[in-house]
């Protein structure tokens, strides 16, 4: 069974088309795959931190649909580093520039975008459905419908958060460097993503951002269902709404932001339709770092000791564009 294997930001998959199958894998084997492939000590060639299927999409309209499948084995609406990666691979498949790919909750537009650098292949995925309902995001925080900007004081007596669905759901709050890198992140997610929690009972991703200057903010996540990764592309995204919401002097509508992280950097742009709605724009790498071939029922045991793995050169020039690039952001 041939696998891809992908990251967008540093933010890691491994890609399965079931349309490429006989027969398609049940949704216990779409877990219990996950869970074995994306182990970080005994999973396929170091893990990763999610999985995302590929299948054909409801009709003609669409040029697949991607479920996104968490290291935990969760599910999640929506991957924006992910959809950059699928939209690649469903470019070249269907030697397509630009097309919508079906998710749990919207069709979303992508399309080709210039490269970073030599190698450094990129997308730009639509982001959407956005939603500060409390119901959306699964959120009992407060009797109010919504939470931007405010504390929470079981879990900070300092820090403000925000709540967005986008549509995964996001708790984002605008810190100073030193928390950026300190303990407090960790914390709060790993009690808010922890069983039985009454303010996010189906967990949630949370994130820190620092201001580095005009459109220019850095972004660390720890997500539901992963832990901290290098990326997150929802992330990133909500992380700029939120950003062009609270910092008007400093940034606005359809302006392009420059997100970096911990994986490298990602442009945004945040966008108003007529009915008062956000979305936004995620443009960033979309890298393939090897084609791999593994037997299904070993992965399924967690056996990868007959897996073939067929590294190309885009790893190495990525990581010479976050050297050479990102570095000179910061
Ligand atoms: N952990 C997320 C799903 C993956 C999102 C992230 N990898 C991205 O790039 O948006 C969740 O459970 O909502």
């Amino acid at each position: 069974m041939k696998l891809l294997k992908v990251h967008g930001s540093g933010n890691d998959f491994f890609i399965l088309d079931q349309s490429k199958l006989e027969k398609s894998l049940t949704e216990a084997e779409l877990k219990l795959f996950a869970q074995k492939v994306c182990d970080r000590k005994n999973g396929l060639h170091g893990g990763s931190d999610g999985v995302l299927y590929v299948t054909a999409g409801h009709d003609a309209s669409v040029a697949g649909k991607m479920r996104v499948i968490n290291a935990d084995g969760s599910e999640a609406s929506m991957c924006g580093n992910g959809i950059r990666a699928v939209a690649r691979y469903l470019s070249e498949q269907k030697e397509k520039t630009a097309f919508k790919i079906e998710t749990m909750y919207a069709d979303l537009k992508v399309k080709k975008e210039p490269d970073f650098a030599a190698q450094v292949k990129v997308f730009d995925a639509e982001i959407s459905p956005v939603s500060f309902a409390s119901k959306d995001l699964g959120m009992n925080v407060s009797s109010k419908k919504k939470l931007i900007n405010e504390t929470i004081p079981v879990l900070s007596s300092t820090l403000k958060f925000s709540a967005v669905a986008v549509p995964n759901p996001h708790l984002i709050s605008f810190v100073d460097h030193a928390a950026i890198n300190g303990k407090e992140l960790g914390r709060i997610a790993s009690y808010l993503n922890s069983k039985g929690n009454p303010l996010f009972p189906d967990g949630v991703n949370v994130s820190f951002v620092e201001v580095l200057g005009r459109n220019r903010i850095f972004v660390r996540t720890f997500e539901r269902g992963v832990g901290f990764t290098n990326a997150c592309g929802t992330a990133m995204s909500a992380s700029s709404l939120m950003y062009v919401l609270l910092f008007p002097e400093q940034s606005g509508l359809e302006e392009k932001i420059t997100v970096l992280n911990p994986g490298g950097m990602v442009k945004t742009k945040v966008h108003n339709r007529i009915d008062g709605s956000y979305w936004m724009s995620l443009i960033g790498n979309a890298t393939f770092v090897a084609k791999v071939e593994v037997d299904l029922s070993a992965a399924l045991t967690g056996d990868f000791s007959r897996a073939h793995w067929y590294e190309t050169d885009e790893q190495e020039a990525y990581e010479n564009f976050v050297r050479s690039v990102v570095k000179n952001e910061l």
